[in-house]
């Protein structure tokens, strides 16, 4: 019984690697070919086409046969029945078992690994070479072996070496001489050993064998089979038996008996048959050595031109390389080029932006400039329009807004412009240091600097917009401006209108608060409605009965401001401009504020002083003196007259106008003023004038065919005013003061009859020439009728003076009176302001 070393280091080796696998298998495949020849089984066959080859068991059996004819039983191994093919791989199996070679399971060879199979075989071409070898054989394939990793170590070398085995290994191993052509095709590695292997295995089997008594040679011969028997034992047989006749004989040719004769001619038969095998199976290895060798070269060949194919291709790469360097190098010079380019660019571009901020400054300054005269020019028109332009002051807030946001922007710009160039500094750093991001880093700034162009030209474009902007708003307010003086010119006409439509004498009622002393007392106005509705109640005679309504054109309560007053006498006072005559008089008892209303408080600053300086110097003329009804009571009439002369730059039409504000003495009650001496007089002058005046506007009132203008000089300087052609107001000044109830009723009813004082309508000096000058005619013809009154006057008193004149002298006197006559004739002097003070 031989037993078998187990090597699991070698197993473990084989499944190694796929590749190990392979060769392992490739090994397997080429030594069952040279075991089976017929099997023709592809040396590069896969797991699968050597699991289709061995998986019936029947070249597997068949190749037991051979290495081993006795380990089979004789039901040989039928090849259609799967039982029995199965049948064949376990039978297999035990004599793998009883070989001691390590075995593969029945489902690996079915469909499990390979390797163990492969394994398995690779054992069992082992130990069939160990045992056609000799022990020198085993250890000289077991060092071929050692190269692939299959060598035993010698303390694991099966035990051969007792009598009985070796016998049997004997007789195994002339069986496999007998039986196989080729023992086996070692691997490449093995090849230079297998030549000495057979000669080797002569020799020491010549060692071991030639001991061999012989005597006992022909009890061997019979006892073995010469089929069985190693060639060195029948060499020696046949040496022994030669060698035993040629002495017995004493060097003669012996004459052998049949029997051995028969002996040596078999064993040199089978000697010779032996030999012949060898020489073939030499003529194989030949044949195998230069197939392999021929698929050597090819492969060397391959491999040569593989050489210079990747040569060919390195050259390749290399010059793409270098040409590739030569091409990088190129564009880094053209990028650093472009670089210096767009260093360049940035740098006319920081300029132009600098020239672009400087030009936007100025224009900024100019604009700002000539923003504020014109918001100073507007301003001061709206000043004049307060009601109709306080949207303008808005716009021009607007304006300024505008102007604020434009520096807010040109600041963003240049700050955004400074942090931009700082980030192109840090980009050209980076791109300096980092050479190999050059390009990428030039397309950013590429891409940015574009940006910052589409940036300079979207801002440039929203600066024309703003100051077009700008243009079209200053535009506006012009329009606004021109606008205004339409709206104006406008506003004159329909007043003009409307007074030529209301009549002439416009009567506008005023209460003055109660003065500062005056806490508590009972006032006598009841109501005052915005129509002009004014309703008086009497003290003594509470409800109804005791209430009188009027109805004035506009009352003013005690709550009237200076400036609301002025607002609503304001168109008397530019119909003068018109070319218009205006009478603005103050009517009331003394101490209602009639001095107050024509001239403000008297704490008046000093810039209101457009007109008072003048009114002043006609103030110091005017008698005031101190009643018990007002402490600084006036006691003359206070005339002031603007004379306007204008000339319409347009129609050439010569423009004059009159403007008279008339500060009425007070009416009084001398009882109630507790006046003497001249005081009393002067109540009584100033009560006389007023009586005149009131004559004059009750003849005008009744349409009287003779107005006597001429009972007092108030009348005689206000004619022109109180004619047909001049616009003329009065303003009533009332004392809401219960004690003043009766002078409070009869200016009242003064008044009330003066509103219904229906004038010509007013003419103006342009709006027809002819009339002007009629109206001129008129006038002068009217002064001349009254330079005639006196001039008759005074030749009624000459008259009288001829009667006793001697008669020589009377031409002298006619002569005076012609003189006289053109005196009277005089004109007035253009627009000049005249103070008359009189009483
Ligand atoms: N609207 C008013 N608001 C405040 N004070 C007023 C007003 N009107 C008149 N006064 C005051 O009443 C007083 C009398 O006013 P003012 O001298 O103007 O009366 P007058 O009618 O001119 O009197 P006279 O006929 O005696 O000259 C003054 O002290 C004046 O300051």
């Amino acid at each position: 019984m031989i037993s078998f070393p187990r090597f699991p280091c070698v197993f473990s080796i084989f499944s190694s690697s796929s590749a190990a696998a392979a060769n392992d298998r490739e090994l397997v495949i080429e030594w069952l070919n040279t075991i089976l020849p017929d099997l023709s089984l592809p040396t590069e066959a896969s797991d699968d086409e050597l699991r289709a080859c061995l998986i019936d068991g029947t070249v597997l059996c068949k190749i037991l046969n051979i290495l081993r004819p006795d380990s089979l039983n004789q039901e040989g191994y039928p090849e259609n029945s799967s039982v029995l093919q199965s049948g064949n791989v376990k039978r297999f199996l035990a004599a793998m078992d009883e070989m001691g070679i390590p075995r593969f399971e029945l489902p690996d060879l079915e469909m499990g690994s390979m390797k163990t199979v492969v394994n398995c075989l690779l054992a069992l071409k082992i130990h069939s070479l160990s045992s056609v070898e000799n022990l020198s054989a085993i250890s000289s394939i077991t060092k071929a072996e050692s190269i692939d990793g299959y060598a035993p170590t010698p303390g694991s070398l099966p035990p051969l070496f007792d009598e009985e085995t070796r016998k049997a290994s004997q007789g195994l191993n002339f069986q496999c001489a007998v039986h196989s052509p080729v023992v086996s095709e070692p691997p490449d590695t093995e090849l230079p050993h297998v030549g000495h292997k057979f000669h080797e295995a002569f020799q020491l089997k010549q060692v071991c064998d030639v001991e061999l008594p012989v005597t006992k040679i022909p009890e061997t011969m019979e006892s073995n089979n010469l089929e069985n028997g190693p060639t060195q034992s029948l060499l020696s047989v046949v040496c022994g038996i030669l060698d035993e006749s040629f002495e017995t004989k004493n060097g003669e040719i012996p004459h052998l008996p049949q029997h051995v004769a028969s002996l040596l001619s078999k064993a040199m038969q089978e000697i010779g048959r032996r030999l012949s095998t060898q020489a073939d199976h030499l003529r194989t290895q030949s044949n195998l050595y230069r197939a392999r060798e021929e698929k050597h070269r090819s492969r060397i060949r391959e491999l040569e031109a593989l050489l210079s194919a990747a040569r060919k291709e390195t050259k390749n790469v290399n010059s793409k390389m270098e040409e590739k360097q030569k091409v990088e190098k190129q564009e880094m010079m053209k990028l650093v080029k472009e670089n210096e380019k767009y260093i360049l660019e940035i740098a006319a571009l920081k300029e132009e932006l600098e020239t672009a901020g400087m030009m936007h400054k100025l224009c900024s300054m100019e604009m700002e400039a000539e923003a504020k005269a014109a918001i100073k020019v507007l301003q001061m028109r709206i000043k004049d329009l307060e009601c109709l332009f306080s949207d303008s002051n808005n716009k021009v807030k607007d304006l300024e807004v505008l102007l604020a946001d434009s520096n807010n922007k040109v600041k963003d710009l240049e700050a955004s412009f400074e942090s931009e160039r700082q980030r192109w500094n840090m980009k050209e750093k980076i791109y300096r240091s980092f050479i190999d991001f050059q390009f990428e880093a030039m397309q950013d700034l590429r891409s940015t600097s574009l940006a910052i162009k589409q940036e300079i030209l979207e801002t440039k474009k929203s600066y024309s917009y703003d100051f077009n902007h700008i243009e079209s708003k200053v535009k506006a307010l012009t329009d606004a401006a021109g606008n205004y003086h339409e709206i104006l010119a406008e506003n004159r006409k329909l007043f003009n209108e409307l007074q030529d439509l209301k009549g002439n004498i416009r009567v506008y009622c005023r209460i003055r608060p109660f003065l500062p002393g005056q806490t508590g007392k009972q006032s006598v106005v009841e109501n005052i409605s915005e129509n002009g509705q004014l309703v008086i109640a009497n003290p003594s005679k509470p409800g109804k009965d005791g209430q009188r309504s009027f109805k004035f054109n506009k009352v003013f309560g005690p709550d009237a401001t200076q400036g609301e007053v002025f607002s609503d006498i304001k168109p008397f006072v530019q119909s003068v401009v018109d070319g218009y005559n205006v009478c603005i008089f103050a009517y009331g008892q003394t101490g209602s504020g009639k001095t107050y209303t024509m001239t403000g408080p008297d704490g008046a600053t000093e810039e209101e002083w457009d007109v008072l300086d003048l009114m002043d110097i006609g103030f110091k003329n005017r008698a005031v003196g101190a009643t018990a009804l007002n402490a600084r009571s006036s006691r003359s009439h206070s005339v002031v007259t603007v004379h306007v002369r204008g000339k319409d730059l347009k129609t050439g039409a010569v423009l004059y106008g009159n403007l008279h504000l008339v500060d009425l003495a007070g009416s009084e009650r001398v009882d109630k003023s507790e006046v003497t001496g001249d005081r009393l007089k002067e109540a009584q002058h100033i009560n006389k004038s007023l009586s005149s005046l009131g004559d004059v506007i009750f003849a005008l009132a009744q349409k009287s065919p003779h107005v006597p203008y001429r009972n007092s000089k108030l009348t005689q300087v206000l004619q022109s005013s109180l004619g047909g052609q001049a616009k003329t107001l009065m303003l009533v000044q009332l004392n809401p003061d219960a004690s003043s109830y009766s002078e409070t009723m009869s200016t009242l009813k003064f008044a009330e009859r003066v509103s219904g004082v229906e004038l010509g309508a007013a003419r103006s000096t342009k709006e027809e020439k002819d009339v002007r000058e009629l109206m001129e005619q008129i006038a002068s013809l009217k002064e001349t009728i009254v330079g005639k009154d006196e001039e008759i006057d005074r030749l009624r008193s000459l008259k009288d003076l001829k009667t006793w004149m001697p008669h020589h002298q009377r031409p002298l006197m006619t002569k005076l009176t012609e003189i006289s006559d053109v005196c009277s004739m005089g004109t007035e002097t253009d627009a000049s302001a005249a103070i008359h003070s009189f009483s």
